[in-house]
């Protein structure tokens, strides 16, 4: 068998001689050598001491972990030799400036999924690259629409390391070898089935639920007897990195709508470092990323840690869901065509 590609020999023929497409390599280079060293870290588990631990840090209901700061501090490390004029990330509440004249931004989720540590489940760390504005040490630098991204992806930390990336040619996946600490490249321009069956949403907060997504899921439990008129699969992870990293592998759609507790009107993801990446992972890799009522990546932010309803993942099922949010599906679902021996199931 041929040795797959490196990632850097990916991102070189990608760069070529272009000197902004260059920095937006060496800024991933520099993010893909912390997923090396956080690999062997949450590798060790209990034994590289209590990573799980809460540092008390009040929160929105993110709980910040020590593995949090940790892998926080070494990201932004990283970046100081990288192209990179500011950094911002869900452990820190602005912007850290490290090299004003630089190209590029960087907003990061170091460790997503990190209440899952200690059960030893995948997690994962969310990277947007976005193109450097004036005076990028203030917020408002940050606010650019997803569609502003040169590149964007994320880590999984699981039995395999991998990089799910984009920089809008495809999306692909690379596999750290761990023998050599270099991620080969696995899977290129990997493709989301149309269809799927397995929804993935937090079943608890049900009694929360605007209509749509009541209805939506509760079609789906349904199966067979129900107006989708075909059995589904649920998987919840509670790491969204695991839960889009399986969507992009086999299928599926993900949902983190909005809804009625208090502070989650929009959600519990955050728009700029955690939904813009995955969102653009996803739509390149096919698939579709929405809130519900607009496309994921046109929402234009108006604060740094602004959260976002998500609904990602097969085409066909999240256009489905969204149809529901506009009130046409509800009607013509639900109406006899549709019904269990309906002509128009899909
Ligand atoms: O706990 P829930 O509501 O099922 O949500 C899943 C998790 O996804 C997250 O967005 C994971 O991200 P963090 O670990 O980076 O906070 C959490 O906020 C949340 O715990
Ligand atoms: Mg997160
Ligand atoms: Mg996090």
């Amino acid at each position: 068998m041929d040795q797959p590609q490196t990632l850097a020999a990916y991102f070189a023929g990608w760069a070529a001689d272009r000197p902004a497409r260059r920095a937006v390599a060496a800024t991933v280079g520099a993010l893909a050598e912390v997923a090396i060293e956080l690999t062997d870290l949450l590798g060790q588990g209990a034994l590289a001491g209590p990573l799980g631990r809460s540092t008390g840090k009040p929160g929105e209901g993110d709980e910040q972990k020590e593995i949090d700061v940790l892998a926080n501090n070494r990201i932004v490390d990283v970046l100081r030799g990288a192209p990179v004029a500011a950094v911002a990330s869900e452990e820190m509440d602005a912007p850290l400036l490290l090299e004003e004249k630089a190209p590029l931004l960087v907003a990061v989720d170091p460790l997503d999924g990190s209440s899952n540590i200690d059960a030893n489940a995948s997690i994962g760390t969310i990277f947007t690259v976005l193109p450097a504005l004036e005076h990028n040490a203030e917020p408002s630098a940050f606010m650019q629409r997803g569609v502003n991204q040169l590149a964007g992806g994320f880590f999984v930390y699981g039995p395999q390391t991998v990089l799910t990336v984009t920089v809008g040619a495809g999306t692909q996946i690379f596999t750290l070898d761990r023998r050599s600490g270099t991620f080969l490249l696995t899977h290129a321009k990997v493709e989301i089935p149309l269809r799927t069956s397995e929804y993935a949403i937090n079943d608890s907060n049900t009694r929360h639920w605007d209509d749509p997504i009541r209805t939506y899921v509760e079609d789906c439990r349904r199966g067979k007897e129900g107006p989708r008129g075909r059995d589904f699969n649920m998987r919840w992870t509670g790491s969204p990195v695991a839960d889009i990293y399986r969507i992009v592998s086999r299928g599926g759609i993900y949902l983190y709508p909005g809804d009625k507790r208090r502070g989650f009107r929009d959600g519990r993801l955050r728009l700029i470092y955690e939904a813009n990446p995955m969102a653009w992972v996803v739509e390149q890799a096919g698939g579709v990323a929405s809130t519900g009522r607009e496309r994921l990546l046109e929402v234009t932010p108006t604060s740094l840690h602004q959260r976002v309803p998500m609904i990602a993942g097969s085409r066909i099922e999240v256009e489905h869901a969204v149809r529901l949010h506009d009130g046409l599906q509800s009607r013509g679902e639900r109406s006899p065509l549709f019904s269990r021996r309906g002509l128009l199931r899909f």
